[in-house]
């Protein structure tokens, strides 16, 4: 199958599956068309996914598509932006029609509950790699940016974190099925973008990012030229996770380990963690305060806690 028969029967179908009336040209064309309404901002988001350095080889591809999709989702969702239309470059080593099938597959189950058009992509032979480039929309000057704490304001993150890192662990180290992991599992392959919590951040005026590389970094991303005070006992981890790992194991993974996706987000002035958007179920919890200078302290019971550990970096620490 060359890759124009692929384009018509996998590409073409998903962009079919969701259709927005700002899209005014989608697959077909040298590029897509695209009307942003006025009184809105675009927001555009990229993630690329490589096999070996983001999925472990055999990844199914029903989980790969949906994850790709996912992460790209969870920067929108960061943002506050609401899902617009997303462009996919796709490098295969072979076009094997079953993987093509479960991994478009995968993707347009995302693509179909969050309302959002493929309007075009690329398609090349070589080493697995699937790159996403996703636009939103928000109402015009309210995007969610980073930076922007205060000294005093709370440090929020939603669900629970350390699952996806135990999973990868467990990837590594074994290939016998295990019920025990199976949550872990889900929450690797099968992210949960936190769009409407993203959105609903908008209003409170606060900052957010989403948690890939891991808490500790991502919190620094988070707060720029401020500095944290955090609660050790306070990370949210699941008992799933707690029975895996123990509770210092589990608490270890939610302060390093990446690819959770929750929010983490501040929340202006002192107080409890907010409630989050109507009817949501999805638990908030304060993890900690903003402080004045630069620098996070963790703080356990028994005083500050140094992990060596501080979240996933491409290219390490190394410097020429
Ligand atoms: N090759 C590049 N060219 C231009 N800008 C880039 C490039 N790579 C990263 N950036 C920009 O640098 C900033 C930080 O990128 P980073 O990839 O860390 O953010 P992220 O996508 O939120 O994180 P993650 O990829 O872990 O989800 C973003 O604004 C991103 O757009
Ligand atoms: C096989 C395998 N090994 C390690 C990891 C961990 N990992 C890789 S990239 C990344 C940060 C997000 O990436 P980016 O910043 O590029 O968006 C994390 C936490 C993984 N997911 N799969
Ligand atoms: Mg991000």
């Amino acid at each position: 199958m060359d890759e124009f028969s692929l384009i018509d029967r996998f590409w073409k179908p998903l962009g079919d599956a969701v259709t927005h009336s700002e899209v005014i040209e989608g697959i077909g064309n040298d590029g897509a068309v695209v009307r942003c309404p006025p009184g809105q901002d675009q927001v555009m988001t990229m993630d690329t996914l490589v096999e070996g350095v983001h999925f472990p080889r055999d990844m199914p591809p029903h989980a790969l598509g949906w994850r790709a999709l996912a992460v790209n989702l969870s920067d929108l969702a960061a943002m506050g932006a609401q899902p617009l239309c997303f462009t996919l470059s796709v490098t295969l080593p072979e076009a094997s029609t079953s993987w093509l099938a479960a991994f478009a597959d995968g993707m347009k189950a995302l693509a179909v509950r969050e309302n959002i058009q493929l309007v075009g992509g690329d398609t090349t032979r070589g080493p697995l790699s699937i790159t996403v480039q996703a636009q939103g929309l928000l109402p015009a000057g309210s995007a969610v940016r980073r930076g922007n704490a205060q000294p005093g304001d709370r440090i929020c993150v939603s669900g629970s974190l350390g699952e996806a890192g135990e999973a990868l662990n467990w990837l590594d180290e074994s290939d016998t099925p295990d019920p025990a992991v199976d949550t872990a599992l889900q929450r690797y392959r099968y992210p949960e973008p936190r769009l409407a919590l993203g959105q609903w951040l908008r209003e409170a005026g606060s900052a957010a990012v989403d948690v890939s590389d891991g808490l500790l970094a991502d919190l620094g991303h988070l707060l720029v030229d401020r500095g944290a005070r955090l609660d050790w006992q306070a990370l949210p981890v699941s008992d799933g996770l707690v029975s895996l790992r123990g509770l210092e194991g589990a608490r270890r993974l939610a302060a390093s380990a990446g690819d959770d996706y929750e929010l983490l987000f501040v929340w202006p002035g002192g107080g409890p963690a907010p409630s989050g958007p109507k009817g949501s179920a999805l638990p908030l919890t304060v993890i900690g305060t903003v402080t004045e200078g630069a620098g996070v302290t963790l703080n356990g019971p028994e005083g500050s806690i140094q992990l060596e550990e501080q979240g996933y970096t491409h290219f390490g620490g190394h410097h020429d």
